[in-house]
């Protein structure tokens, strides 16, 4: 998954642009300028060059309106570069718009169906993994009523059920998952954490800096749609938020790696 120089622009048309003589960059939101037909245009993301290889998970960080979901989008294939390149190799999961591929008038079961095959899976796998999925949700009879009788939350329930069930080659996720009770969320969290390390490449946006020392193990600090700094989550949080947060982020790495060797250590050994 290659991008190179890629922009990502918006024109905007209606825009009440007779003030704008300059570019203007705010604390929030990318820049916003003209392009050559002095037309107003939202720089969502300028001159991104990256490459991500199996085995990468990339946390992204910045500011509201930095860049982060414009950029899960183009490595997605949902927007095209309006200059430079995008290339993206595999089979590619969006989970950023848990409602995408979601029928309000069929059934949360049949909704489990045509998420699935949106993400990518074929409806033999899906109707083979049905059941789990309507467990795991625990909306019981509800699965049988049409999905606009749900609140957020249990449409939020449905969702995760189906894409922690996939094995995506690219994993990009947005963390739109905040509407789901906390008891629920626990149990998604180890279900995410599996879902992760099944895939090939993660990239995930998320304001949520111990989620992102959970699931990855670099982050990249989106600043006004440009790549400010790659490099180790710790390292980056620390520039971006300050030391306190950095020192969050260390601590929770610290308890991640402590899980893992308790849970390496408690594997029964084979007698030779
Ligand atoms: N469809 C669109 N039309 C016009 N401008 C857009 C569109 N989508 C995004 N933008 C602009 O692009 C910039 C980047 O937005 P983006 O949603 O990628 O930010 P973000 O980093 O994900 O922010 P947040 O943390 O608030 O979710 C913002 O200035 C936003 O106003």
């Amino acid at each position: 998954m290659e991008t190179r120089e890629a922009w990502v622009e918006f024109p905007i048309f209606d825009a009440k642009s007779r003030s704008l003589k300059k570019a203007f960059l705010g604390k929030a939101g990318g820049a916003i300028g003209r392009n050559q037909s002095d037309v107003v245009v939202v720089e969502a993301l300028r001159n991104i060059t990256l490459s991500l290889r199996e085995g990468d998970r990339v946390g992204l960080v910045g500011h509201n309106g930095a860049g982060k979901s414009t950029l899960l989008r183009l490595l997605s294939g949902i927007y095209e570069p309006s200059r430079g390149s995008a290339i993206v190799n595999g089979r590619v999961a969006p989970v950023f718009d848990l409602g995408v591929g979601m029928d309000p008038e069929i059934s949360g079961y049949e909704n489990i169906i045509i998420r699935g095959l949106f993400l990518g899976q074929t409806r033999k796998q899906m109707l083979a993994k049905v059941d789990e999925i309507a467990d795991f949700t625990e909306l019981g009879d509800y699965l049988d009523m049409p999905l606009r009788t749900y609140s957020t939350g249990m449409r939020v329930r449905l969702a995760m059920g189906v894409v922690t069930s996939i094995d995506p080659e690219i994993l990009l996720l947005d963390e739109g998952i905040g509407a789901v009770d906390a008891e629920f969320m626990r149990k998604a969290r180890l279900r995410l954490q599996s879902l992760v390390q099944r895939s090939g490449i993660l990239v995930f946006a998320s304001h949520s800096n111990e989620f992102l020392a959970q699931l990855c193990d670099t982050a990249m600090w989106i600043d006004h749609g440009e790549i400010r700094m790659h490099a180790g989550i710790e390292e980056v949080v620390t520039a971006y938020e300050g030391p306190e947060a950095g020192a969050h982020v260390a601590a929770v790495l610290a308890e991640s790696a402590a899980d893992a060797a308790v849970g390496s250590g408690a594997e029964p050994s084979i007698p030779t």
